[in-house]
């Protein structure tokens, strides 16, 4: 594949080899994707199907090529091996890991922000994220002098003006306190709904990637396991990379569940 996309958000042409799009639920297919550096395997035979509005998290010990595999996605560089389909037009949004400028460049925040398309987005859904990430006091502030919490914001923000139908984010709790990690995870959480687009996280907290019912999937450069928290905390490839680190797995327990009606509950 080689998609004319940057990390500034270009839309991607439906598929790389002009084939038909297919089920319209489906947004991003990769299959039997592997990607070697000279004899040195970083990923292989990975397959992995995104679907419209979903979240997937990604986790793997450091090493395990999810860098690489959203490079591999955004199309900065291209698979050793496999395919990467696009089965919609795709509007990117990325929030990389590091985002360093220059000493010598001057970039305000409002300069950043000034990039995105203006017409992609409603009135209101502007304001949401102006007001949500609280950018407005950030606007004439230097890039450069921003803390880290800051930049994340600002960087969050650049990616969701372009009002993308998949959201990349990578490692976004990176370096935020603990108060500003716990408002972030909700604010992500509002965004499929908000937004209506799809969301790849990844992330090394496993307490938040084991919550809720998003789809996980391991990677360990290879794809490990992959499911639905419940299913993964008890898979012995998940136990096996994260299980000293993740003592207390989630364990589904229907009888307590919310979602079930009261006389469920009582039989
Ligand atoms: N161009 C390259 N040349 C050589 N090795 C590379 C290249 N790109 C990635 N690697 C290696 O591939 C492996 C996977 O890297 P990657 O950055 O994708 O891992 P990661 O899962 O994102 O790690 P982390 O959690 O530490 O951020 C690493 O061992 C890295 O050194």
């Amino acid at each position: 594949m080689s998609p004319s996309t940057s990390i500034s958000n270009q839309p991607l042409s439906p598929t790389a080899d002009n084939r038909p799009m297919k089920d319209t639920n489906q947004l991003l297919s990769l299959s039997n994707i592997s990607y070697h550096v000279g004899q040195q395997r970083i990923l292989s035979n990975i397959d992995i199907d995104i679907a419209v509005n979903e979240t997937v998290s990604l986790v793997g010990p450091n090493g395990a090529g999810k860098s690489t595999l959203v490079k591999l996605i955004l199309g900065l560089i291209d698979p050793t091996k496999g395919n990467i389909t696009a089965h919609q037009p795709l509007q990117l949004g990325y929030v990389p890991q590091r985002f360093t400028v220059p000493p010598i460049l001057p970039l305000r925040v409002s300069d950043l922000l000034g990039q995105a398309n203006k017409k992609r987005l409603t009135d209101e859904q502007r304001q949401f994220i102006f007001d949500n990430l609280a950018l407005t006091h950030l606007l004439s502030r230097q890039m450069l002098h921003l803390s880290g919490g800051e930049t994340q914001r600002v960087l969050l923000a650049r990616a969701l003006l372009d009002k993308p139908n998949l959201l990349i984010l990578d490692e976004p709790m990176q370096g935020l306190d603990p108060d500003t990690e716990v408002w972030l995870y909700q604010f992500i959480d509002k965004l499929p709904d908000f937004l209506h687009c799809a969301m790849l996280v990844i992330s090394h907290d496993l307490h938040w990637v084991m919550r809720g019912s998003r789809r996980v999937i391991c990677l360990n450069k290879h794809i490990c396991c992959e499911g639905q928290p419940s299913e993964l905390a008890i898979s012995t490839e998940f136990k096996k990379l994260f299980g000293h680190y993740y003592e207390q797995p989630y364990v589904h327990q229907p009888h307590a569940c919310q979602h079930h009606a009261p006389n469920e509950l009582e039989q």
